[in-house]
């Protein structure tokens, strides 16, 4: 069976002291014999401290966003090239948090996945659709439109993604996706993938949105969901750990 796939998106949060006391935590609790891949992405400015917390241990680092561009006259911007410096494995692209209050656009997502890709950092391209899009009817198209600009752009580099179908309406509010919902949204992703490369049941494909330790069984027991893309249950080791136990 395909390894699942555990990243914690800590998004604003964190401190050194809070950051050493949960990786310690997690690293504490990890199986001896971990059966699933795991990843903590963190603010870049704790980068450093967490690339040294994580040595040693099956925990990948991972980072919120990446730089479209290069390098050059882009103040606030890290570039994919300053990423692969500290050993960063995941760059989170166009999570919806990006695109809502940083008007990040879905080519702006593609020239982000390729910006990694280009440095050998997988992008986790996040896509879902907002609760009035889901009302409308359009979840399929919104997800699709999302991913095609990236599949578009990246060309043969699509079995290299990581893609978290993540809907608005579920992140951070406790309702979850049910596991039939969230296993429809993937089978249209995984086709739509399917379509792009003969490799597209390699591509995990993440369920983001309030996943805890009490929902993520069922939703990982779904074929197409190979993982989980995790914000507030991320943040409590015991939390995050049991999230791990279910994807084992
Ligand atoms: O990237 C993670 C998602 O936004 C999910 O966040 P959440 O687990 O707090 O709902």
């Amino acid at each position: 069976m395909k390894k699942k796939l555990i990243v914690g998106n800590w998004k604003m949060n964190g401190g050194l002291q809070a950051n050493a006391e949960l990786l310690a935590g997690i690293r504490q609790g990890l199986p001896a014999a971990l059966q699933c891949g795991v990843g903590v992405a963190v603010p870049a400015v704790y980068l450093a401290q967490v690339q040294a917390l994580v040595q040693d241990s099956p925990i990948a680092l991972g980072v919120q966003d990446v730089s479209q561009h290069e390098k050059g006259a882009y103040t606030g911007e890290v570039s994919a090239a300053m990423l692969q410096e500290f050993g960063v494995r995941y760059a989170l692209v166009g999570h919806s948090e990006r695109r809502q209050y940083h008007g990040e656009t879905d080519a702006d997502v593609a020239h982000k996945a390729q910006a990694a890709l280009a440095k050998g950092i997988t992008p986790v391209v996040c896509v879902g659709e907002t609760l009035a899009e889901r009302e409308a009817g359009q979840t399929e198209a919104v997800v699709k439109r999302q991913l095609a600009a990236v599949i578009q752009h990246v060309g043969h580099c699509v079995s290299e993604l990581v893609v978290a179908y993540e809907p608005v309406w579920a992140i951070g509010t406790g309702k979850t996706a049910s596991p039939e919902q969230a296993q429809q949204v993937h089978a249209v992703l995984r086709a739509q993938l399917a379509a792009a490369t003969q490799q597209a049941d390699r591509v995990p494909l993440l369920y983001g949105g309030s996943m805890n330790a009490a929902n993520a069984a069922q939703l990982l027991a779904q074929p197409d969901i190979d993982g989980g893309l995790i914000g507030g249950a991320s943040l409590k080791a015991a939390d995050f750990l049991q999230i791990i136990a279910a994807a084992q």
